[in-house]
């Protein structure tokens, strides 16, 4: 059971609710029951499921709520805060500061993907100001440090090791005091894994841990190895006073239960996830945020953030200022697919807003839309600028079709395809033009009312579905109320038009 569907079932738990006129204790428990079958199957701790089952029992006390009280809610909201007391160990882990030289040691077993996810680190900080360099006190494995090195060389990111030293402990103090000396503030430590616990490598991490002093010693384990999290988590925890935990290969299937238990374990928080083999595919992990998505519950200043730094603050008024003018273009719609595009994966980008669970997704989905719009920005290449530019398709005759077809060595038919798009989108964009960019502190709602129904009336019927039906745009316009609304567009029409 992959993450994903980890967060359907548990979303579908509580949708069934929704089913029943009354909530009795009946139905709470039936609620509850799936609950814990979903994360049990997702491999989270036994313990830890039944702790949560006790915890929201005791926060949802059915008989003592008065008549008339949204029992659905109390039931959502507690299952929510439960699975975030479960991610959130209370304490937050040290955080290295620019100028204050800190020593970072990873540990975790051979394969967890620390080597690759020390050079992620230290190029992520290295992106915001820091001066990190890393160390190779890996001599169990012969390449590790050829591995560093060549991670460290493409990041542009300064390393030490040593082909014939034999003493990890040897090497990360020279390294620690090198990169000390020469004034880096990020001093990475990358150690020996095994291929399982062994008595050997966790005498080494001592060792190493009590010659360098680190600052944080940062456990790094694979999301995928299920059940065994737990204890894996834990016999590191005893070992070396390990701080953080990174959970990589959150791209694969995982069952996401790991991430949950390893902060039980450790007591320490979850602080990147690793999503890909590639050094920027990290992400920094915040509790509610994940819960959120894990619940199709949306993360919407996630969303906003990924708009805000991929649509340039200064194109996003012209964009509404012409959408005011009821001007939808094909050049709009282009520029509009190279947003998409730049905001990453458009299942990623999906989940963070509400009702677009990651699931609707699927990777097989995901990459179909991503060639779609690609295959349609191919089309718009070969279109001249005054057919880019035009406010409507009524020029759009036989022959053009066909040069552009020609022209971009695509059928016919996907031309047409190209165009009816654009005119659903032309459509949904328009009916949302009277949208302002709000400026701060303008209380006043960015939609009004009477643009929902043009809203659902222009949506083709699978979007409003996967909105959640006229409930969720509702509740998705609500949001948009309470939030800095300019950029939307940048993202939010064509998202998911493609499906
Ligand atoms: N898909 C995916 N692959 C990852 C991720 N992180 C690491 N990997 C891959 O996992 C494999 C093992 O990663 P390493 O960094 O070599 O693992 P390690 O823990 O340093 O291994 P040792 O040095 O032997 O202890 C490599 O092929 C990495 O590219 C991730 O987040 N997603």
């Amino acid at each position: 059971m992959v993450l994903a569907q980890l967060g359907g079932s548990i979303t579908r738990a509580l949708a069934k609710m929704s089913n029943d006129t009354v909530i009795d204790e009946k139905v709470f428990g039936d609620c509850l029951n799936d609950i814990t079958r979903a994360l049990l199957q997702a491999d989270v701790q036994f313990k830890m499921v039944c702790d949560l089952q006790s915890n929201i029992k005791r926060v949802v006390n059915l008989e003592a709520l008065a008549a008339g009280t949204n029992k659905r809610g109390i039931i959502k909201q507690a299952v929510f805060s439960e699975l975030c007391n479960m991610l959130d160990p209370g304490k937050p882990s040290f955080s290295p500061k620019k100028g204050n030289p800190c020593v970072v040691m990873f540990v975790g077993l051979q394969g967890s993907g620390k080597t690759t996810t020390c050079t992620k680190y230290a190029y992520y900080h290295q992106r915001k100001g820091f001066k990190p360099a890393l160390v190779c006190a890996d001599t169990f494995r012969a390449g590790a440090f050829d591995q560093l090195k060549q991670n460290a060389t493409k990041a542009k990111i300064p390393f030490y090791g040593s082909y014939l030293e034999s003493d990890p402990v040897k090497i990360a103090v020279e390294g620690v005091e090198r990169f000390e000396k020469e004034n880096y503030d990020l001093i990475i430590l990358d150690t020996s894994g095994r291929h399982k616990q062994e008595a050997a490598l966790f005498e080494e991490m001592r060792q190493i841990s009590e010659a360098t002093q680190p600052d944080l010693v940062i456990f790094v384990m694979d999301s995928s190895i299920g059940q065994a999290a737990f204890d894996q988590a834990q016999a590191f925890k005893q070992s070396v006073s390990v701080g953080a935990v990174i959970v990589t290969k959150m791209d694969g299937h995982a069952k996401g239960g790991g991430a949950l238990s390893s902060v039980a374990a450790t007591k320490s928080p979850v602080i990147f996830t690793g999503t890909g083999e590639h050094i920027d595919e990290f992400e920094v992990f915040d509790v509610k945020p994940f819960v959120s998505r894990l619940l199709g519950m949306g993360d919407w200043s996630g969303f906003m953030n990924k708009i805000h730094e991929v649509v340039p603050a200064d194109q996003q008024p012209e964009f509404l200022q012409k959408l005011n003018q009821k001007i939808f273009t094909l050049r709009l719609m282009y520029e509009q697919f190279q947003n998409i595009r730049n905001m990453g994966p458009i299942s990623q980008v999906l989940s963070m807003l509400r009702g677009f669970r990651a699931e609707l997704m699927p990777q097989g989905h995901e990459q179909e839309s991503q060639a779609k719009i690609k295959r349609y920005m191919t089309i718009m290449d070969s279109m001249t600028d005054a057919e880019l530019d035009s406010p409507n398709l009524k020029f759009m005759n036989e022959s053009r079709i066909i040069r552009i077809a020609r022209g971009s060595g695509r059928p016919v038919r996907d031309v047409l395809d190209m165009l009816e798009e654009y005119k659903r989108l032309a459509k949904i964009c328009i009916s949302m033009s009277n949208i302002k960019p709000h400026k701060k502190g303008d209380k006043r709602p960015v939609v009004r009312n009477n643009n929902i129904q043009q809203i659902i009336n222009a949506l083709p019927p699978q979007v409003l579905k996967q909105i959640g039906g006229v409930g969720g745009l509702q509740s998705l316009v609500k949001q948009l109320d309470s939030k800095d609304m300019s950029g939307l567009f940048g993202g939010m029409p064509g998202c998911n038009w493609q499906s």
